[in-house]
């Protein structure tokens, strides 16, 4: 349940990664202490950051830098990798093609999906199906980006391990047919600078669990608290800004909320920023877990929902065409 929080604290996840593949690991210590840290953010604001998350700030660097790179190419190069509904929703889409809430985004994006294969989910996966368009300038982009993919995919499986400690759960509660075979979604992000429209309407991501690597210096990223007023996620270089999706809200019976978000870029310089979402198995019916109903009076507050059709309702009425 979101509060009054005023800003948004930051988590040395250390600690639980070096003890995540110990099936004891809830009764270390150290996990404990990061595991009440999560417990704590995640009720008050739905936002944290996390540091001692081992990706390589290297890394992290070099992802926004192609990101930026593609970005500056001129527009018919770009276009060369369209996002259209054939495409399973996948490419590059120019600024003002990405809606939230009826109102176009000031954000060009190129939006990557886990690979759909044709008949995978039955009807369920069809809007979906296809595989990236990746660009071939700036040279090894596939390369790189699918090496981050690999390496957010793995942490997000860690940290909600930890998430699944602090709900009262085994570590596990978020793997097998939960999110054992974890669909995810990354969208890369350019901004342009000295913008007071907005970049990026409020809105809740769609899964479980979202790993955000923003450009350092650039004060965007709001988030609301309680009362209304937007709190800002600046950046804190080296880290992810993390938060969670509606998939996590209904597992923890709203013990957890996803918080809304917006960006606005009105600094003078252009923002790049790289979304990972990790949701849960593609095709998951997700409704509250017993152990959160317990913790939240008995009653269910959200019925089922399928996460697939949750992505596809969203990513159905995003863009305009
Ligand atoms: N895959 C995720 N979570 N994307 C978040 C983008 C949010 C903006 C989108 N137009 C919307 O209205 O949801
Ligand atoms: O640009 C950002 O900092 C966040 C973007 C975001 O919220 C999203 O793509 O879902
Ligand atoms: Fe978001």
């Amino acid at each position: 349940m979101a509060t009054d929080f005023k800003s948004i604290p930051i988590i040395d996840i250390g600690p639980l990664l070096a003890k995540c593949d110990d099936p004891k690991m809830g009764q270390d210590p150290g996990v404990a202490q990061v595991v009440k840290q999560l417990d704590q953010a995640c009720k008050e604001a739905g936002f944290f950051y996390v540091k001692g998350h081992g990706i390589p700030e290297t890394l992290l660097k070099e992802a926004k830098n192609l990101t930026r790179k593609f970005f500056e190419l001129p527009y018919e190069e770009k276009t060369k990798i369209k996002m259209t509904a054939d495409k399973g929703y996948r490419g590059y889409q120019r600024i003002g093609e990405n809606i939230t809430k009826g109102v176009p985004d000031i954000h060009e994006a190129i939006d990557c999906y886990k690979e759909v294969k044709p008949g995978m989910y039955g009807d369920l996966g069809k809007p979906m199906e296809g595989c990236n368009q990746w660009p071939t300038n700036p040279p090894n982009f596939k390369l790189l980006m699918e090496e981050y993919i690999s390496l957010c995919t793995e942490l997000s499986k860690n940290i909600m391990r930890g998430i699944a400690l602090a709900l009262g759960g085994s570590p596990y509660e978020f793997e097998g047919e939960r999110a054992g075979d974890a669909f995810w979604v990354m969208r890369l992000i350019g901004y342009p600078g000295s913008c007071n429209d907005i970049g990026c309407g409020a809105h809740t991501d769609y899964g479980l669990l979202t790993l955000v690597n923003q450009d350092d210096d650039i004060n965007a990223l709001q988030v609301r608290n309680l009362s209304g007023e937007w709190i800002s996620a600046p950046p804190v270089p080296g880290t992810f800004v993390c938060n969670i999706g509606d998939m996590l809200k209904i597992y923890s019976n709203g013990l957890y909320e996803s918080t809304l978000h917006q960006v606005t870029n009105s600094a003078p310089k252009y923002r790049v920023c790289i979304a990972y979402f990790y949701e849960t198995n593609f095709d998951a019916a997700v409704e509250p877990l017993d152990i959160c109903k317990q913790r939240t009076g008995g009653a269910k507050k959200f019925g089922r929902a399928v996460y697939g059709e949750h992505l596809v309702s969203k990513v159905q009425t995003n863009f305009v065409y």
